[in-house]
């Protein structure tokens, strides 16, 4: 069988398809992520994920190539991870006390063929209020600089989030059920979790 890369510099996404036992490699996609595109955000999240499946699929031949993009989405305003600090504050303001959408895209490429099977997952979350002191000591931590949205649902910021609706794992970057429908939709058999006899 070809071998898994993952494209992607998350250690979310390389720890979640480890804990589902897919053994792979991780590659750093080279891709420019636009948020400018007018794109409905379901389209945005799966041409990301493509984008950075194909950068890797165009280097590394017999291999299937896994890509993802999680953007969180406060009414139709994308937000993805803060550049700053002030950014990191100003998105945590933002999205306490209410809920808002996270949509991650999933792309996994055939090498060879260049074959593409794409899809995403919406999820909604609702997170409570967020004193000012309680977000300045939160940024303070680090944990937001490298999430979408400045928040961590898995980290030390689980605790600000009241209400889930959808995959948590496609909050964390990576839907675990999705990802491994996808592997069988480009009829890539011998995954672990695939066509085992239940018992
Ligand atoms: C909302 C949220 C996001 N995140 C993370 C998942 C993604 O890693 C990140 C969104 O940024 P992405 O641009 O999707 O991914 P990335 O830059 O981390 O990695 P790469 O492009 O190399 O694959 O935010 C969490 O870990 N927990 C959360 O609760």
């Amino acid at each position: 069988m070809n071998r898994i890369l993952l494209a992607s510099t998350s250690p979310r996404r390389t720890q979640l398809l480890t804990q589902i036992g897919i053994a792979h490699e991780a590659v750093a996609p080279d891709y420019e992520e636009e948020h400018t595109a007018k794109l409905p955000p379901h389209e945005l999240v799966m041409k990301l994920a493509c984008e950075k499946a194909l950068s890797v699929a165009r280097i590394y031949s017999n291999s299937i190539v896994l890509g993802a993009d999680t953007l969180v989405y406060d009414g139709d305003q994308p937000l993805g991870k803060p550049a700053s600090v002030e950014e990191a504050k100003a998105m945590l303001r933002r999205l306490a006390g209410k809920t808002h959408d996270v949509y991650t895209g999933v792309a996994l490429v055939q090498a060879d063929t260049m074959r593409c099977e794409m899809d995403y997952r919406h999820v909604r979350v609702t997170m409570r209020m967020l004193r000012d002191e309680e977000i300045a000591w939160y940024v303070n931590t680090g944990e937001p600089m490298d999430k979408a949205g400045a928040y961590s649902i898995q980290g030390i910021g689980a605790p600000f989030i009241t209400e889930i609706h959808g995959d948590f794992y496609a909050v964390v970057g990576l839907p675990l059920s999705l990802t491994v429908d996808l592997f069988a939709r480009l009829e890539i058999s011998n995954l672990p979790l695939q066509g085992g006899n239940a018992e």
